[in-house]
């Protein structure tokens, strides 16, 4: 096996043997890195191995090892050093690559926190050192014990030598009582050349790089070593405190400032996700002519209260991640556009490019993303690239964004062919010749085509014999597309997977028979199968593939029915008023356009969708789509969906069909000790310790479902200020309802 086999093809059985091999790789580097200061392999090799460790461990959660490489920060204290237990532990940042990895950082946090798109949020951006990070122990002024960051549990004592850093004041006043201030330990560029003629010169050890010069001079058992390097500090950050230093980020660095420390002079304080990026692409300009290696832009959350309230993962921040400079980035030709459709249709179009290496990896796709982005412009009609249009023939600069697939990042004009046209983007599905349309407010062109469109066919078969869905062993995407309209033993719906080894036994040409397969790939193929017949309830939804319901919904949905037929049965009684629902929208839209003046046409549709809307919808339905719409999570998007899926007889008859073969686990009954367990809470009005979003993960490990709207189902109301309809309903209905303090102390969390 080897670093190129793809991630996709592995079985679980390499899939083992990789990441053990990984494990190995990955601790002997960040030995040589870490603690000899003397990497074997390239920092880009090394991410990448770590990347696929990770791949692999995203595929097979269950093959994760105890001592997985994902979960550790650095390496264990070398021996020589005596040892330091971090009172808080120094973790390491999670990493951005790209401008929409950044707004996906600002989203992700709004969400977290709850907070509307006008709320101001401020973050801090600063360049990320490349040293290595130190903890330095200030009691009562004096500095009396400094630490490397280790296995960012227990750290190397390293006081005597960092007392021989100039930029490390011995002693502080004015600070907390304990104070512990950490940042980075670096070295210039010109004290790293200087440092490496002289060792030449003398036939001592040299260093490949100013951060491995840093590390290598402060981890020195004799520190008269380390006075004799060149060595800088910035401070950034804290560990214990006996008080806070300020309210924010940027208060607190102007403290560390104020207590005498160095504190970088491009740190600033920034709104936006444009704010970031403009001052992320300053320093990357500034960057060549400091004087020190940077490797990216760090963004903080400015709040210190929200950033406690964020957290963090097992070896990041959730309230700060590490925007890393591209360093793999290649000009080559664009030869030609394929569009690629997907399991809803959509409409991916990839660049064919003359094969180029990016950063030790030859390329020769890479992602268009979408027809805007082909134009230059982004989903909401922005220019991007300065508005250069790309087309088949330019000169194009690929870019490998750490991990992942390669993108189409910029043009040359100057190298533009003179006969090179615009690209027209198709408007019909180049596999079933469906029309393909692009919806209102929707980035994506898809084709309308369904079922009988193959291309979609097959990869709703991909992703329902996916790892987080059926996850059938020895059945994969290259299976799936082999099986796929096969003249004898075809699998073109789910179905047909289970009554494979029925249709088998029945068939001359049987599957052990056939190039690539034998006695025992075949039966191991039955047997896998028939494993996963039993499933769980979430895994099966999550494996149809309806448009909007994904891992998070699917689990939301069988939380909250517990049971196939249970859903099945209410997605129908529903349907009247999720048509109706759309119909409202709709006439709403129409509305809008008529008064817009635009004529006749949308007159009559008003008219006809609010003859739909009137149209008496029955309680039972109404109930229905409000219990499903009202799930906390679900909305009328991802309900509509579900109805229309269910709705559609070529899908419905496939689930049907489907439904036979299976026994459906239903989720895990919730920890009964909880207080809440089993039972339906709903949360309205203002929180004010917790957002939504808190609220409702932490109620739901504790069993409860949470719906968001209330009904005779409903056990409890946690209504906080501002309570309006939900609680006046809940106080009809008899319904226990307490405040937000009431809830906390009812789970034991006040
Ligand atoms: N070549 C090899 O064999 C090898 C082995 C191990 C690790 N590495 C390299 O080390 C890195 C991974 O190490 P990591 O876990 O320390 O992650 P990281 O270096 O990517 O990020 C975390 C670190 O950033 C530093 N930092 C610098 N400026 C900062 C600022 N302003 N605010 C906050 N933190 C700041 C801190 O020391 C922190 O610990 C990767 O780049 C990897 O390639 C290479
Ligand atoms: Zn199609």
């Amino acid at each position: 096996m080897s670093d190129t086999q793809s991630v996709d093809t592995l079985t679980q059985e390499q899939a083992r043997d990789e990441l053990a091999r990984l494990t190995r790789l990955l601790e002997r580097a960040n030995q040589a890195y870490h603690v000899s200061d003397a990497p074997e392999i390239s920092d880009a090799d090394y991410d990448a191995l770590k990347r696929r460790n990770s791949a692999i461990e995203a595929r097979f959660p269950e093959l994760k090892r105890k001592d997985s490489p994902s979960d550790q920060v650095g390496a264990r204290p070398a021996e020589g050093f005596s040892k330091v237990p971090h009172a808080v532990r120094m973790l390491s940042l999670g990493n951005a690559f790209d401008d929409e990895d950044v707004s996906a950082f600002v989203t992700s946090i709004r969400k977290y926190l709850g907070l509307s798109g006008d709320t101001r949020l401020g973050f801090t951006a600063e360049p990320k050192i490349d040293g290595l990070s130190l903890s330095l122990r200030y009691e009562m002024g004096r500095l009396v014990q400094a630490a490397t960051r280790g296995d960012g549990e227990v750290g190397e004592n390293v006081t005597a030598n960092a007392l021989t850093i100039e930029d490390i004041p011995a002693t502080v006043t004015g600070a907390p009582d304990v104070l512990e201030v950490r940042g980075e330990v670096y070295m210039t560029h010109a004290d790293f050349d200087a440092l490496n003629a002289r060792q030449e010169q003398e036939g001592g050890k040299t260093f490949a790089n100013p951060r491995n010069a840093a590390a290598g001079s402060l981890r020195q058992l004799d520190s008269a070593i380390t006075r004799a390097r060149p060595l800088r500090f910035f401070a950034y950050a804290w560990g214990e405190i006996s008080e806070p230093l300020a309210q924010t980020q940027m208060g607190a660095i102007e403290r560390l400032q104020t207590l005498g420390f160095q504190t970088n002079p491009l740190t600033r304080l920034c709104h936006s996700v444009p704010d970031l990026i403009s001052h992320y692409r300053e320093i990357e300009t500034q960057r060549a002519t400091l004087g020190y290696d940077i490797d990216g832009v760090v963004y903080k959350v400015d709040a210190l209260d929200l950033q406690a309230r964020l957290g963090f993962r097992s070896t990041t921040p959730r309230w700060a991640i590490a925007h890393k400079f591209p360093a793999e980035l290649a000009w080559t030709r664009l030869e030609a556009i394929d569009i690629q459709v997907g399991r809803t249709g959509a409409l991916s179009p990839v660049a064919r490019l003359h094969p180029v290496t990016v950063g030790g990896v030859v390329v020769s796709n890479a992602t268009l993303h979408n027809e805007d982005y082909i134009a230059g412009r982004d989903a909401t009609g922005g220019e991007i690239r300065g508005g250069k249009d790309i087309r088949i023939g330019d000169w194009v600069q690929v870019y490998r964004a750490g991990d992942v697939i390669p993108k189409v990042a910029d043009v040359d004009l100057k190298k533009r062919p003179e006969d090179a046209v615009k690209y027209q983007f198709p408007t019909q599905c180049p596999e079933c010749d469906s029309a393909a349309i692009r919806e209102e407010g929707d980035a994506v062109r898809r084709c309308t085509g369904g079922l009988i469109c193959p291309a979609q066919a097959v990869e709703k078969l991909k992703h329902f014999v996916s790892r987080k869905a059926f996850d059938i062993e020895g059945l994969g995407a290259k299976q799936v597309e082999m099986f796929h309209g096969d003249e004898t033993l075809p699998i073109n719906t789910p179905a047909d997977i289970f009554t494979l080894q029925v249709r088998d036994a029945q068939n001359l040409g049987k599957l052990k028979n056939r190039d690539g397969w034998g006695d025992t790939s075949a039966s191991n193929l039955f047997a896998a199968i028939k494993e996963k017949q039993t499933i769980p309830l979430a895994r099966l939804i999550f494996a149809l593939g309806i448009r909007h319901v994904g891992e998070v919904g699917a689990r939301d949905l069988a939380l909250f029915y517990r049971d196939w037929d249970a859903m099945a049965d209410a997605v129908d009684t529903a349907r009247p008023a999720a048509l109706a629902h759309r119909a409202g929208d709709e006439a709403e839209e129409a509305e809008r356009i008529a008064a817009a003046g635009e004529g006749r046409r949308a007159r009559i549709k008003e008219v006809r969708d609010a003859a739909i809307t009137t149209r008496a919808v029955p309680d039972a339905a109404s109930a229905a789509w409000g219990d499903l719409t009202g799930i906390d999570g679900i909305g009328a998007t991802l309900g509509l969906s579900l109805s229309d899926a269910f709705a559609n007889t070529e899908e419905r008859s496939a689930f049907d069909a489907l439904r036979a073969h299976l026994t459906i686990v239903p989720p895990e009954a919730p920890a009964a000790e909880s207080p809440v367990a089993g039972k339906t809470v709903v949360f309205t009005g203002t929180l004010e310790k917790m957002t939504r979003a808190e609220a409702k993960a932490r109620a739901e490990a504790l069993g409860a479902k949470v719906s968001g709207s209330v009904s005779a189902k409903t056990d409890l109301l946690v209504a906080g200020p501002g309570a309006g309809s939900k609680a006046k309903k809940a106080a009809d209905l008899g319904i226990e309802t307490l405040d937000e303090d009431g809830w906390l102390h009812l789970i034991g969390d006040a």
